[in-house]
């Protein structure tokens, strides 16, 4: 499998080089130049298998590993969960489920992709005897995920920025009291948009980049988006598919989740509606309405890892609908970083309407949704499911609709709490986070000063 930059300038790479790269030279992002095709006979072939075998059927073509390996580190990548079926389905209404994607390690669905790139990383690099530094942004919980997948490990160094004073106290947490010294949270002031741009920065100063050995975690890394595409298979297949079609509606910020549900779509999946959900930070819904994509400040939710407005992988969705041409795209971007924004062109939004439908969710509404849900049903969302959730209702047919349930609630217990009047407990396993000691440096909104940090710590 070979893959190419949505700005049409880089090289076109293997797997392997092109989940080392993470971002691709020119500054696009990579994406596959084929697809492989999961007909009917597998999907239904696939129907009642283990996680790791759909995982396995389902990412060999876009690697070049070997069967054996891969399935090892499939394996490996999901010994750690803690539900049989890793990401589970719940049902909450005639025609409505919930894809329970926090059964990993950091409570979040970072975690199914996180877990497979350690595999990967560490694979490569004792093979090549090298040493990788990653630099990831988060706004919550990939941070977290990637500590926790990377921490102690001798041949990779991880640097985390996150926005200041804007991710829950458990997501903090998680990501300031790990001990290992090879792992790095550092405080940005700014917000998840800043993050993103100085970690994009870093892989746009080439000498840089590749002084460190520099690599992404983030879902600009193209091995994120494969190992997202694995849940929507498995739960499509258990409702269903291939004779049965299902609508997934998926809490969105950086596009990396939905952008792998419309991966599996392509792949043969039958997937009838996708629809963005969004919190008051809604530049993907106003896009879908009326086809101009313009930044605004990105205002705090209780949502707040959805609390993005640059969000990365758009640009994947916009090379499909540009019919794959890296100019045209790589003009868009100029356009999004010198004037806020750009208009997409009416053939372009039709093909985007062919996809992704979308709505958004204001903070009353998402506090109303996890209060009515725990009512009716004794389901307790984390305020991004509910995200989800509220617009899922939105978008019902006559198709079942899942909503992809992407944090453990007690990742965010005081919005629970605020509108369900109980604390949502963490599993006995984190029952003392609060207890250990924050390891965390803070550094101000610029690139030199975090070049130099990183340079410091690594020489
Ligand atoms: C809990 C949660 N829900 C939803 C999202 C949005 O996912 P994506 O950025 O892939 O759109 C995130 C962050 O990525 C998240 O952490
Ligand atoms: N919501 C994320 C933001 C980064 O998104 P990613 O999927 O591109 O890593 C977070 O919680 O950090």
């Amino acid at each position: 499998m070979k893959y190419q930059s949505t700005r049409g300038r880089a090289p076109i790479l293997g797997f392997e080089e092109t989940v080392l790269a993470g971002l691709a030279r020119d500054g696009g992002l990579y994406v596959p130049t084929e697809l492989p095709h999961l007909d009917a006979g597998t999907l239904a072939d696939l129907r009642g298998r283990s996680y790791e075998d759909v995982a396995l059927r389902v990412m060999l073509p876009f690697t070049d590993l070997d069967e054996t390996r891969l399935g090892d580190m499939i394996e490996a990548a999901y010994a750690g969960f803690g539900h049989a079926a890793r990401a589970p389905l719940v049902q909450i209404d005639a025609d409505q489920w919930l894809l329970e994607l926090f059964h990993g390690p950091t409570l979040a669905f970072k975690d199914f992709a996180m877990q497979f790139i350690g595999q990967v990383f560490q694979d490569a690099m004792k093979r090549r005897g090298d040493r990788l530094t990653i630099v990831g942004a988060t706004s919550g919980d990939t941070g977290s995920a990637a500590i926790e997948a990377f921490r102690g490990l001798d041949n990779v160094e991880c640097f985390i920025l996150l926005p200041e004073g804007r991710v829950s106290e458990v997501q903090r947490r998680q990501m300031t009291t790990p001990t290992e010294p090879n792992v790095h949270a550092i405080a940005v002031d700014g917000d998840f948009d800043d993050c993103q741009a100085l970690v994009k920065a870093m892989f746009n100063d080439h000498a840089f980049r590749d002084r460190v050995n520099l690599t992404a975690v983030n879902s600009i890394n193209w091995a994120r988006v494969l190992a997202q595409s694995v849940y929507y298979v498995s739960s499509a297949v258990a409702l269903g598919a291939p004779e049965r079609s299902v609508s997934y509606t998926v809490p969105t910020g950086n596009f990396g989740d939905i952008f792998a549900g419309d991966l599996a779509r392509r792949m043969g999946v039958p997937i009838d509606r996708l629809v963005i959900a969004t919190n008051r930070n809604d530049i993907l819904h106003r896009t879908m309405e009326t086809g101009e994509h313009r930044k605004e400040g990105v205002a705090p939710t209780i949502s707040p890892s959805m609390d993005i407005q640059v969000s990365s992988n758009f640009e994947r969705a916009l090379f499909r609908a540009y019919d794959e041409d890296g100019n045209a795209v790589a003009q868009l971007m100029e356009e999004l970083s010198s004037e806020g924004g750009f208009s997409i062109s009416q053939g372009a939004m039709g093909a985007l309407r062919e996809v992704y439908r979308s709505g958004c969710a204001s903070e009353e509404e998402t506090a109303a949704t996890i209060r009515s849900i725990y009512a009716r049903t004794g389901e307790v969302l984390c305020p991004h499911t509910a995200v989800g959730v509220k617009v899922a209702t939105e978008h019902r047919g006559e198709t079942p609709m899942v909503t992809l349930a992407t944090a453990h609630p007690a990742k965010f217990p005081d919005a629970v709490e605020a509108a369900t009047g109980s604390r949502p407990a963490l599993p006995p396993r984190m029952a003392d986070l609060f207890e250990r000691p924050e390891r965390i440096t803070t550094v101000p909104n610029a690139l030199d000063a975090l070049k130099t940090l990183i340079e410091e710590t690594l020489f």
